[in-house]
C-alpha cells in the first residue's frame, strides 16, 4: 500500500495524498461529501499510475513524446517536504529531484513541487517546476483531476463556449459552438478533448433529482490549455483498473499546458495552478 498523507484543516476540510505520483487521492471540503473519483479497482503497485484522484502528468502530455504516457512523475515517489496546519487552512508540499527521479532519457536538472492547500470549502494545487540547470527545459504538463458525479447524464460543463479543441478521438480541430458540454448526451460521451486557451473559469453543474444542483468551480492559472475526458462505456470496459460503470460516476476537468510547450530558461520557475471550489453541494 502506498505512503499516504492526510491533510485536514481546522474547518474540518480532509484531503488525502499518495507520496507515490504526489496523488491527491480524495477531497472532502468542509461539511460536504467526497468530490473527487477514485476507481475501486486503481492498483496502488510501484512503477503503476493511480486511476483516478489527480495524477500529475509531467514533462509529457498523453503520447505526444517519446516518454510513457502521461510522463514519468505520476509513477515516481515523491518526498514530502512539510505537511502544516494553520488556523485557517493546512497544506503540504511533495517534491520530485530530477537528480534521484527515474527520468529515462529526459533531463536531469529540475525540481518538481506539489503544494495541496485545503481550507473550507477550496482545494488548491500548485505544481512548480524549477530548472536547475545550464540548459532550458521544454515540457508540457497537467494536472488530471477526475471529478466525482452521481451520473454524467446529469452534469454538464459550462466556460468552454467559443473555444478551439482538439478531439483526440476523431483526430481533428473543431470549435466549441454550444454553451455547455453535456458529456452524458448521447454522441457526445467518450469525450477526450483539449481545449486550447482555456482562460475563464469552468463550472461543473450537477443536478440533483431533488432539483438542487451541486456546482464546482475550476480555475487556473499559469496552465494555458483544458482538457476534458470521460472513457464512455466501451472504452472503459478496456480500462482494467475501471469498473465497468465508472465512466458515469467520473468527469476529468485537467488544467494543462498541451498546445504550447512551457520553454523554462535555466534557473527559472514555471508555475501553474488548479483550484476547486465547491460553490454548492446539492
Ligand atoms: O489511461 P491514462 O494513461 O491514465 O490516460 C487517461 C486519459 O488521459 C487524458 O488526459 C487523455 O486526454 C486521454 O487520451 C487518456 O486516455
Amino acid at each position: 500500500m502506498t505512503d499516504r498523507i492526510l491533510l485536514k484543516s481546522p474547518d474540518g476540510a480532509q484531503a488525502e495524498i499518495a507520496l507515490h505520483g504526489a496523488h491527491v487521492l480524495s477531497w472532502v471540503p468542509a461539511g460536504a461529501p467526497e468530490q473527487l473519483y477514485l476507481s475501486p479497482r486503481s492498483e496502488f503497485a510501484p512503477g503503476k499510475a493511480i486511476r483516478g484522484g489527480v495524477p500529475v502528468c509531467f514533462p509529457q502530455f498523453a503520447e505526444r513524446g517519446p516518454l510513457p504516457k502521461h510522463g514519468f512523475a505520476r509513477n515516481q515517489a515523491w518526498r514530502l517536504v512539510s505537511q502544516d496546519v494553520s488556523r485557517d487552512d493546512a497544506m503540504a508540499v511533495l517534491a520530485l529531484d530530477g537528480a534521484t527521479a527515474d527520468v529515462g532519457a529526459w533531463a536531469r536538472h529540475f525540481e518538481l513541487e506539489l503544494t495541496v492547500r485545503l481550507a473550507g470549502q477550496v482545494l488548491d494545487l500548485e505544481l512548480a517546476c524549477t530548472n536547475t540547470g545550464e540548459a532550458p527545459l521544454s515540457f508540457t504538463a497537467a494536472l488530471h483531476t477526475y471529478l466525482r458525479v452521481a451520473d454524467l447524464n446529469a452534469t454538464s460543463l459550462a466556460g468552454l463556449s467559443g473555444l478551439r479543441y482538439w478531439d483526440s478521438i476523431a483526430q481533428r480541430d473543431e470549435r466549441q459552438r454550444v454553451e455547455l458540454l453535456l458529456p452524458g448526451e448521447s454522441g457526445v460521451v467518450d469525450l477526450d478533448r483539449i481545449y486550447f486557451q482555456a482562460k475563464e473559469p469552468l463550472l461543473l453543474s450537477e443536478h440533483r433529482l431533488n432539483g438542487r444542483v451541486r456546482r464546482v468551480l475550476i480555475t487556473s492559472q499559469g496552465f494555458d490549455d483544458a482538457v476534458v475526458w470521460n472513457p464512455g462505456p466501451e472504452r472503459c470496459a478496456k480500462l482494467a483498473d475501471m469498473p465497468a460503470d465508472g465512466w458515469r460516476h467520473m468527469l476529468c476537468v485537467e488544467a494543462a499546458s498541451v498546445g504550447i510547450p512551457v520553454e523554462l530558461p535555466a534557473g527559472e520557475t514555471w508555475v501553474g495552478r488548479q483550484s476547486l471550489s465547491l460553490e454548492s453541494a446539492g
